[in-house]
């Protein structure tokens, strides 16, 4: 069968057209305004990235939109400007009033990283302070895990997390005339202020929270004092305590904030909010610091607009990196703390199969406080979910629709802004008001920003039922599903070239969004399966639980099946058959090209996990390692050789021996979650056995491999190397 597109010209081009299709990163709802002939309209303000091949950069940029409504109605909106490109700012936020807006900005002056946080008023900026000279505290965090920027609610203040200070350092033997009297200490001698030094301390090592958190060790609380110019760190956080996501309590008397414990050493926080944390609150007056929640593991803390309430994900400790969360609820006077939804162990009848977001949007709170507006993977789909906070009930918003996936961007006085999207539709961006509770199901969704649907491309959700000698005894009973990508329109009696595409995690799940790659691959010719084994999130906690101990044959076993099983539908060619996959997804691609060596033809693995054994000692997350294997973790775990031998015996460099396929690794240089030993162990084995490899190594890429060059250049050679060895 030939390709659709198959010459490096075209699907260069083909790529390139793709991946002109933007994606919402964000949206805010600025305050209610009445026209002078008394109509009512928001404005919404949207950033979007999008890749950029010239510039081999992700570009961000912003769009506004106007909606006029009568409070539950929306009676016109449209676009109020055209897109523009958002360049240097670290953090942003509009003050609650919507009167002023905070920046915090990274420039470059005179070849040397400044960072600044600017106030802007109506027109213009009204202060830009320079925080790198301030030298109050290290780089500000911009990251999701810690990072923040909020107004006090009098709007005097800012609150932000940066990495705190480190004296200086310098060697035994620099001498007096060099101490101190280099570029970067200007500012600090114009000021008459002389920083003390540490001698010996240059090459101490600082721990830092891994994988694309590198450089963050110990975060801390910082406030900007507005009319006086003046930040402070904050005092009273605990000593074994990291702060992040904070925010000011309810009358500005203090912040509110998740600490995750460091000690006795941090491990990897990407894709892990089973670290040990909890909420916290310190006093602004005496600075005196509360536990507001139990020693668990605790995210996304939001306080209710009634200011009374505050709502949060908990899930356990250690275990599956990801699990099925629990929705607390604190209350701010009472102190009581309650579980609006539990941890759901087996999908209900309903069709709720438990919350498995790792993070609430900013805003989620509806107008009267009372209900919780949800993003999360149900199954193979991401809906909206209305919690009621007084009932526990949950209703989805977007179970009912055409389109496969929604997230929720912001909702602002019931006016909700979210983008949706499906594997034959790039991102779109549509708002509704929240109806009253009991009527959910009845949003009407207006459309901001249509995306163009890709007609060549079908798609559907296969559910799979385990045979019976593949059902977990001590979980059994699931099913489990996987999202097949078809090219539309082929001639009949073709047989499709299919790509097999386990993912990574192994809890996490692929659910039906726009996915470039999938999508490229699929008008390129390609059938391309994604498969949401048991272990994935999504489906319950059973299923999740199902999963560790059994790495390498449960999860290997349910991909094969869904293969297998769509073989049979007839539309398939079974002898040109590929798998992809990255990280835990490597594991599962390295695993199925041992264990069924006759089957796939081709195989690419990125950043894969290849030995457990020699992944514990490297990895940021050597928990991982251990609880996927099947033994417990605590921080004292030592390693022994039964646990050691346990790894060795799931991972697929076992199976080395038996590969036919040739195999196209992609690595990147800078992995702290998969260290790139880890591609390049595989490599040498198969050397060895002659089998065909080739390595692509990305430097200043970590696990993501996701800087633009990277991505396309992998997607170019990825896609040659399965058209090269199905013989297409
Ligand atoms: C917890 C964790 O990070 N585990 C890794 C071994 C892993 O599989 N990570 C994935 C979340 C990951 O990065 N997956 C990507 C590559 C994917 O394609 O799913």
């Amino acid at each position: 069968m030939d390709l659709k597109v198959s010459s490096p010209k075209e699907i260069a081009k083909l790529y390139r057209e793709q991946s002109h299709f933007s994606s919402l990163s964000r949206a805010d709802v600025g305050p209610v305004i009445t026209s002078q002939y008394g109509g009512k309209y928001n404005n919404i303000s949207t950033e979007w990235t999008q890749r950029d091949l010239e510039r081999n950069e992700i570009v961000t940029f912003c769009r506004q939109y106007i909606v006029f409504h009568d409070d539950k109605l929306i009676v016109y909106s449209g676009p109020s400007g055209n897109c523009t490109e958002i360049k240097g700012e670290l953090l942003s936020q509009d003050s609650p009033s919507g009167e002023m807006k905070a920046v915090v900005r990274e420039c470059s002056i005179k070849g040397e990283e400044k960072q600044f946080l600017e106030i802007w008023h109506k027109n213009s900026k009204i202060k830009s302070l320079n925080l790198t000279a301030l030298k109050k505290h290290g780089k500000v965090y911009e990251d999701e895990q810690f990072g923040c920027l909020v107004w006090s609610h009098s709007e005097t203040h800012l609150l932000y997390v940066a990495e705190k200070k480190r004296p200086k350092a310098e060697s035994y033997f620099q001498s007096e005339s060099e101490s101190g009297l280099l570029g970067d200490d200007e500012d600090v001698i114009k000021a008459g202020k002389q920083e003390d030094t540490v001698k010996g301390n240059q090459f101490v090592y600082y721990e830092d929270w891994g994988e694309a958190l590198v450089s963050k060790s110990t975060p801390t609380l910082c406030i900007l004092d507005i009319e006086g110019n003046n930040v402070s760190v904050l005092e009273g956080v605990p000593e074994d305590i990291s702060p992040g996501q904070a925010f000011w309590a309810p009358n500005d008397t203090g912040v509110v904030f998740v600490g995750w414990s460091h000690e006795p050493f941090r491990l990897g926080l990407k894709h892990c909010p089973n670290r040990r944390s909890s909420l916290f609150y310190v006093d602004l007056t005496g600075g005196k610091c509360e536990k507001l929640s139990d020693s668990t593991a605790v995210c996304s803390p939001r306080l209710s607009p009634d200011h009374c309430r505050i709502v949060y994900f908990e899930c356990d400790v250690y275990g599956p990196h990801q699990q099925c969360n629990k929705l607390c609820m604190y209350d701010w006077y009472t102190k009581k703390t309650s579980v609006v939804v539990d941890v759901v162990k087996r999908g209900r009848e309903d069709g709720f199969t438990g919350i498995y977001s790792s993070m609430l949007s900013h805003q989620c709170w509806s107008a009267d406080s009372q209900r919780v507006l949800i993003s999360s993977p149900q199954r193979s789909r991401k809906d909206i979910l209305v919690v009621d906070t007084s009932t526990g009930q949950v209703t989805s918003l977007t179970s009912k629709s055409d389109m496969g996936s929604w997230s929720l961007l912001t909702i602002h006085r019931d006016l909700m802004v979210v983008s949706c999207s499906s594997p034959n539709c790039p991102p779109s961006l549509r708002v509704g008001f929240l109806p009253a509770s009991g009527s959910e199901e009845e949003v009407s969704w207006v459309t901001l920003e249509d995306a163009q649907m890709q007609p060549e491309i079908d798609w559907q959700i296969l559910t799979f039922t385990p045979p019976p000698e593949e059902d977990n005894k001590q979980y059994p009973g699931l099913d489990f599903e996987a999202i097949l990508l078809k090219p539309k329109d082929v001639k009949e009696g073709t047989k499709l070239p299919v790509i097999v595409k386990p993912h990574g995690g192994p809890h996490s799940v692929i659910v039906t969004e726009w996915l470039l790659s999938s999508a490229v691959l699929c008008r390129m010719g390609f059938g391309v399966l994604h498969v949401n084994y048991r272990g994935s999130l999504g489906y319950g906690q059973d299923s999740i639980f199902s999963l560790p101990g059994n790495i390498g044959t449960q999860d290997v076993k349910d991909v094969q099946f869904a293969v297998e099983s769509i073989l049979k539908r007839g539309d398939f060619d079974r002898e040109k058959v590929a798998v992809i996959g990255g990280s835990h997804g490597g594991f599962l691609a390295c695993h199925l090209i041992g264990q069924y060596p006759d089957f796939y033809k081709a195989c690419v693995v990125l950043n894969p996990v290849t030995n457990l054994a020699s992944m514990i000692g490297s990895t940021d997350i050597p928990d991982w390692c251990t609880v996927e294997a099947g033994c417990d973790y605590n921080t004292n775990t030592m390693l022994s050789s039964s646990m050691l031998e346990q790894m060795l015996n799931k991972s697929p460099i076992k199976h080395v021996t038996q590969v036919k396929a040739p195999v196209l690794l992609t690595l990147g240089a800078k992995d702290k979650r998969v260290p790139n030993k880890q591609g390049i162990e595989y490599y040498k084995a198969l050397k060895a056995l002659q089998v065909p490899v080739r390595l692509l190594w990305y430097p200043g890429n970590n696990h993501s491999l996701s800087k633009v060059d990277a991505e396309s250049d992998g997607f170019m050679n990825i896609a040659l190397w399965i058209i090269q060895h199905l013989n297409l």
